[in-house]
């Protein structure tokens, strides 16, 4: 059966959420730091306002309300530190007040200590003594300098909401409100196999006619990375009987997805294909290359996915299908941002095929890296983004433009970044 990239992706993302039993699964209540990269698995309200009360933004004088207008001679009154609770302002005086300290009841502004005669605080005995005074400006605009409690957030009102994916900024948020533990999604679990008698384990020697296995490090790695956890089944040769046994194994509820590389295609000994023969397990391809055949569906009610034994294809099939699968099932990982670049060459295409072919991103253009060919983890590892050619495109010119999913970071010259500084700068003066 021929699907295109969308049906198949929808395949997968329903396959995930009606049998993985994830949407079933306890939220854990994780201490906030070990909630870092983890989905919100509730709404969480703020239990204080922040800030929690009116305070200054400055060092420097809190003044009455009835001050501001005129400049004025005060006197100076005892200095408010930020974790005191002060006494109440009279009219006539300015209390030094420090950044951060809880502003005085009739307190209408802040002057800054910039701003006053002297421009420095009082020795406090000098205060002490009653004599100090201090010149202020008139025309204080009312709560200049006051940070008014609740500004950034109100008691009871919604920090954030379930599924928020949480980074330093959100963590900060939920500590600055005096959280201390916050429920999270679980991590979704993934038996991770490879299959094929010509695969061997790195570090070891190579036999005649073998090769290293790269797809269980290439998913693993892209697995941990969206935030799954893996479970490495470790190597399966070519024999059906094996793999059948080693599905049979799997028990129920240990994990939310068994995910194979290898064994899907045409050859003779197609190990999955032929352990899954009398299963419902679909074999299809996709009008993607690479990445063209795939398999989908449950082993003993737990879902499965078969991916193509090439690496490219193999990765490749993870961020087309199982990545956002995974976004829309568990909140992780953030959904890759999608681009728009111009080509820096022309490059051909399958055109009954959505090809996908390894590009480097940058500066608002994109350079194809190596060819179509789905064995190229060298290419892979020197890109930066997935170019989209669609069906129908045979072919794109120079100066094209085309749509790139980027799949790592993008390279700055930094000496770019400090001409358009000083280009800016030079323009401002
Ligand atoms: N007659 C046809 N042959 C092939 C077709 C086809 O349509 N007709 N499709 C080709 C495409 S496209 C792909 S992709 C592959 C998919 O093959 P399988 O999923 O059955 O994978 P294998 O045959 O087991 O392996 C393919 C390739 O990948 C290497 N491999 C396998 N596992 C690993 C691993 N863990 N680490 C590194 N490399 C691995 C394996 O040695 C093969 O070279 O089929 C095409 N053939
Ligand atoms: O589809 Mo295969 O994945 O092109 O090499």
């Amino acid at each position: 059966m021929r699907r295109t990239i969308a049906e198949h992706g929808a395949a997968v993302a329903g396959l995930l959420r009606w049998s993985s039993g994830y949407p079933d699964d306890a939220p854990e209540v994780l201490p906030l730091i070990a909630a870092l990269g983890r989905a919100l698995a509730e709404d969480v309200h703020a239990p204080v306002s922040l800030p929690p009360f009116d305070n200054s933004q400055m060092d420097g004088y809190a003044v009455h309300s009835a001050d501001l207008a005129e400049p004025s001679s005060l006197r100076v009154t005892a200095a408010i530190a930020a974790g005191s609770v002060p006494p109440a302002l009279e009219i006539g005086t300015a209390a030094p007040i420090m950044t951060g300290a809880m502003l005085p009841d009739g307190a209408g502004a802040v002057v800054p200590i910039e701003r006053a005669v002297p421009a420095q605080f009082h020795p406090a005995a000098e205060v002490a003594g009653g004599q100090a005074q201090v010149q202020l400006p008139g025309g204080i605009p009312p709560a200049q300098f006051v940070r008014r409690a609740g500004s950034d957030i109100a008691a009871g009102q919604i920090a954030l909401e379930s599924g928020t994916l949480l980074g330093p900024a959100q963590l900060g948020l939920l500590a600055a409100c005096g959280v201390g533990e916050v429920p999270v999604r679980p991590r979704f679990r993934v038996l991770l196999l490879s299959t094929g008698d010509e695969v061997a384990a790195p570090g070891g020697t190579l036999a005649p006619g073998t090769i290293y296995d790269a797809n269980t490090t290439l998913l693993e790695a892209a697995l941990l990375e969206a935030g799954a956890e893996v479970t490495r089944h470790g190597l399966l040769g070519d024999d059906p009987a094996v793999l059948r046994d080693a599905f049979a194994a799997i028990s129920a509820g240990s994990t939310h997805l068994v995910l194979s590389t290898g064994g899907i295609s045409q050859g003779a000994y197609e190990v999955v294909k032929q352990a899954l023969a009398d299963s419902s397990v679909e074999f299809s391809s996709v009008a993607m290359q690479p990445g063209g055949p795939q398999a989908h569906g449950t082993i003993s009610g737990i879902p499965f996915l078969g991916f193509p034994g090439n690496p490219v294809s193999a990765i490749v099939s993870f961020e087309m299908f199982l990545r956002p699968a995974l976004h829309q099932l568990t909140g992780i990982p953030a959904p890759r941002p999608v681009l728009e670049a111009v080509l820096t060459g022309g490059v051909e295409s399958v055109e009954n095929k959505h090809q996908l072919r390894r590009g480097l991103y940058r500066d608002g253009r994109v350079a194809v890296v190596g060819g179509p060919d789905s064995h190229l983890l060298h290419a892979l590892a020197q890109s930066n983004c997935l170019m989209h050619l669609p069906e129908g495109v045979a072919a794109l010119q120079e100066g094209d433009r085309v749509e790139i999913t980027l799949t790592g970071p993008v390279p700055v010259d930094p000496f770019a970044v400090v001409d358009v500084l000083l280009t800016e700068s030079l323009d401002n003066s």
